[in-house]
């Protein structure tokens, strides 16, 4: 724990302000944040000012002109791979290692084991890479000697760790999903469904109690109201209890649809995102479903509100329950399989066997709820 001691105390040397809590390991969980003493909800345990951040701003000229157009998340990742700062040294120094992140993120695995990752988690991983690879073509024509790994391995840190940021007074902003900063120390926070309340605002961040916590205990943040399937794809873990757990049940019924349907529906702006989570199906799915059973100008004026459907909910829960049927079969026959695999890591197949265990229960959970 050194060297996360000496990081500590450079991020208090930058402004940094830590009231009570520490870096400490985690079993499972990495590096997390530990109270030291007993807190109340509403204190304030960390404020990072924005002169100590990591953005688009300060990352080197040099660095930004040479590589010209792209995102927010390339560039801190190119800056990361090229800098022998002795300052930042220190901050490199805490970080999940290579073999860290090589076993952790999804975008890393074997693909015969990404093959076998549930719909939402592939479809999440399919756009990192897209997204990647474009990083990529800009970095590596400014800097061709730049190792893909050394670039990939950064790229993921960024994925991992930064902090939704907004630069202040900017005129121009990046899409939402790539408001990015580093911020130091606040990166220890692992993720809870709910967590510590962080504020943001023009001078930087603020981070306080949102309850009571026991001194010894580990305190959290939220990344933001994720699904297991997106954890998993974006940061490499799943939530025992998960609050925020839905799944999709796109490839079960996009593919049950005609041309025709998928354009009314794509008018309507109904064609994809059907979710199931632990208390309902979602209004979307409750949409599709009535366009197989219903005549279209009738299918229309449920999509219009016109009709509140509850005349042919009996019909429309009878297609949904094949569809779920047939997915936790499915997802049964997922589970006895991978046992059999051998490819990637044995804590890669472990944390797809919990993930295809938790869709199972709530496939089934459901089920049983709809047959009552
Ligand atoms: C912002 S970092 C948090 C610090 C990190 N644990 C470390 O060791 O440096 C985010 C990463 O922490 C891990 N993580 C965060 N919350 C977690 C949780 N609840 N369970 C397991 N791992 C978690 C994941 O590897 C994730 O990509």
């Amino acid at each position: 724990m050194e060297a996360h001691r000496k990081f500590s105390e450079w991020a208090v040397s930058q402004g940094v302000e830590i009231n009570g809590i520490a870096a400490h390991r985690f079993p499972g969980r990495g590096l997390g944040i530990i109270a030291q003493r007993n807190f109340e909800a509403g204190e304030t345990i960390v404020v990072v000012p924005i002169s100590a951040l990591r953005t688009a701003q300060t990352v080197p000229k040099r660095i930004s002109r040479a590589i010209g157009k792209i995102t927010v998340h390339g560039l801190l990742a190119a800056e990361l791979t090229l800098d022998t700062t002795l300052d930042h040294a220190l901050w490199s120094d805490v970080l999940p290692t290579r073999e860290d992140i090589a076993e952790t993120m999804p975008l890393m695995w074997d693909s015969s084991l990404q093959s076998l990752l549930p719909e939402a988690s592939k479809v999440t991983v399919s756009k990192l890479k897209s997204k990647l690879s474009l990083d990529w073509a800009a970095v590596s024509k400014a800097f061709p000697d730049i190792s893909y790994d050394d670039y990939l391995y950064h790229w993921l840190i960024i994925n991992t760790r930064t902090f939704y940021f907004l630069i202040p007074k900017a005129k121009k902003r990046p899409p939402h999903l790539d408001c990015l900063a580093q911020s130091p120390f606040a990166d220890y926070f692992n993720h809870a469904a709910h967590g510590c309340k962080v504020a943001f605002d023009d001078t930087g961040y603020e981070i306080s109690t949102d309850r009571p916590y026991e001194k010894g205990s580990e305190i959290y943040i939220s990344y933001g109201n994720h699904s297991n399937d997106l954890l998993l794809a974006e940061y490499g873990f799943i939530l025992e209890e998960n609050h925020w757990d839905e799944i999709t049940l796109d490839s079960y019924i996009v593919p049950m649809l005609s041309e025709k349907q998928k354009l009314h529906l794509e008018e309507a702006g109904f064609l994809g995102k059907y979710i199931l989570d632990k208390e309902v199906v979602c209004h979307r799915t409750q949409v599709v479903l009535r366009i197989f059973c219903l005549p279209i100008r009738r299918w229309k004026r449920f999509v219009d509100g016109l009709d509140d459907g509850d005349a042919d909910q009996a019909v429309v829960d009878i297609s949904l329950l094949s569809i779920l049927q047939q997915y936790e079969n499915d997802a049964t026959k997922m589970l006895a399989s991978l046992p059999n695999i051998n490819s990637g890591l044995p804590s890669q197949r472990e944390i797809l066997s919990r993930r295809w265990k938790q869709i199972h229960n709530l496939l089934q959970a459901t089920i049983k709820r709809m047959q009552k």
